[in-house]
């Protein structure tokens, strides 16, 4: 029996990791489901966002599936003790360093884009976000007081070969299984993290996938072609902040920040972590209108990439293509029904 880890979080976490619960309770009912606390919540119990035995517990499980991190409430919490340093520990104490993040429009929902409808209907980008290094992660990093007394803070980009080398591997493997084309999307016209991306990217294409069509792209270019013509993407692979910015800009081609799952992988054989792409949602938490479908998604991606269980993941995704034909929409897709109600309209189609 495999063991999926929920880490439901703060803000709308809960809310769409119930929908997750239902949704696997029905489709894979073998499937054990484990629950810890988490994030600012598990703050404010146990004066830590990550527990030592919720990350070995993390570590030990098959999948980990988590809802959202984070909020005003903890704002003024020390750096290290604020829900998303809890993130961030765990994704590097997993070693999840590629995040496969799909932007994929559902045909239903190619009229809810922020852009035409004919320029996202068939739209199906794979972003590989590193998601274990890069100036979330560099030292020296901090707030100082300067001679004069202003501040100054600071963070630092830094990038080693074989953190470029083996995100890089992955990307260039899924392509293989797509349309064969990669972007690599960074900054090394002004950064030289970006330019050794650049260098290592070019040799790893060159040695081992010349198969692979690869085109370098500057990620402030990659931003506004995002929005003008995306369909020329296929698979992005840029490192850890590029992704994060470029992932929420393309959620929304699909029709909402609401819709975009992820999968965070490691090394063959150790767990994956699975999360929407979206945070606590502040502003509509506690009302009952977040869409849950990102959460369900990061499910099925769970099901498909660490459970080993292909089949409940079509049927699953296969529920919500339908539920979304047949005109299920939340607040955030122009609609009116609830979180609960997204779910159990899934929930008929499966
Ligand atoms: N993986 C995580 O846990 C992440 C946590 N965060 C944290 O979340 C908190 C809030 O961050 P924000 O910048 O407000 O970003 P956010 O992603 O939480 O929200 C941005 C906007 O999108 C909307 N939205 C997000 N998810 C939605 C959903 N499922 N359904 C409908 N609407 C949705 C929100 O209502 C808001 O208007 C911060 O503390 C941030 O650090 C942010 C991103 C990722
Ligand atoms: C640490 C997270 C809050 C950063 C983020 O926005 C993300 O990973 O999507
Ligand atoms: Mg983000």
């Amino acid at each position: 029996m495999s063991t999926l880890l929920l880490l439901p979080g703060d803000g709308i976490g809960p809310e769409v990791c119930a929908e997750v619960r239902r949704v696997a309770a029905a489709l894979t009912p073998d499937l054990k489901v484990e629950e810890a606390p988490y994030g600012g919540m598990s703050y404010d119990a146990h004066g830590t966002p990550l527990l030592d035995e919720v990350r070995d517990q993390a570590i030990a499980s098959d999948a980990v599936l988590m809802g959202a991190v984070g909020g005003p409430k903890w704002a003024d919490v020390p750096r290290h003790l604020r829900p998303e340093a809890g993130l961030l520990n765990l994704r590097k104490a997993m070693d999840v360093y590629a995040n496969l993040r799909p932007a994929y429009c559902f045909e239903a929902l190619a009229g809810a884009s922020s852009l035409k409808p004919e320029l996202v209907s068939g739209l199906d980008i794979m972003f590989v976000r590193e998601l274990v290094g890069g100036v979330y992660f560099g030292q020296p990093r901090g707030i100082e007081t300067l001679p004069d007394g202003q501040k100054k803070g600071f963070d630092t980009a830094v990038y080693t070969t074989s953190e470029i080398e083996r995100v890089g591997r992955v990307a260039f493997e899924l392509a293989r299984g797509r349309t064969n084309k990669v972007h690599s999307a960074e900054k090394s016209n002004v950064m030289e993290s970006g330019l050794l991306w650049k260098q290592v990217i070019t040799e790893l294409h060159a040695r081992e996938y010349p198969d692979v069509q690869l085109e370098h792209i500057l990620a402030d270019n990659c931003a506004m072609q995002l929005v003008r013509a995306p369909k020329q993407f296929d698979v992005i692979v840029t490192d850890n902040l590029f992704g994060d910015i470029l992932s929420d800009a393309a959620a929304m081609l699909t029709g909402s920040l609401g819709m975009l799952p992820s999968a965070a992988l490691g090394a063959p054989g150790k767990p994956g972590l699975y999360e929407p792409i979206h945070g606590s949602a502040p502003d509509i938490a506690g009302k009952g209108v977040a869409n849950p479908l990102a959460a369900i998604l990061s499910f099925e991606m769970a099901l498909r990439w660490s459970l080993n269980q292909v089949e409940a993941a079509d049927r699953l995704l296969a529920a919500v293509k339908a539920a979304l034909n047949g005109g299920a929409r939340t607040r955030d897709l122009g609609g009116a029904l609830s979180t609960a109600e997204m779910g159990s309209v899934v929930l008929s189609h499966l």
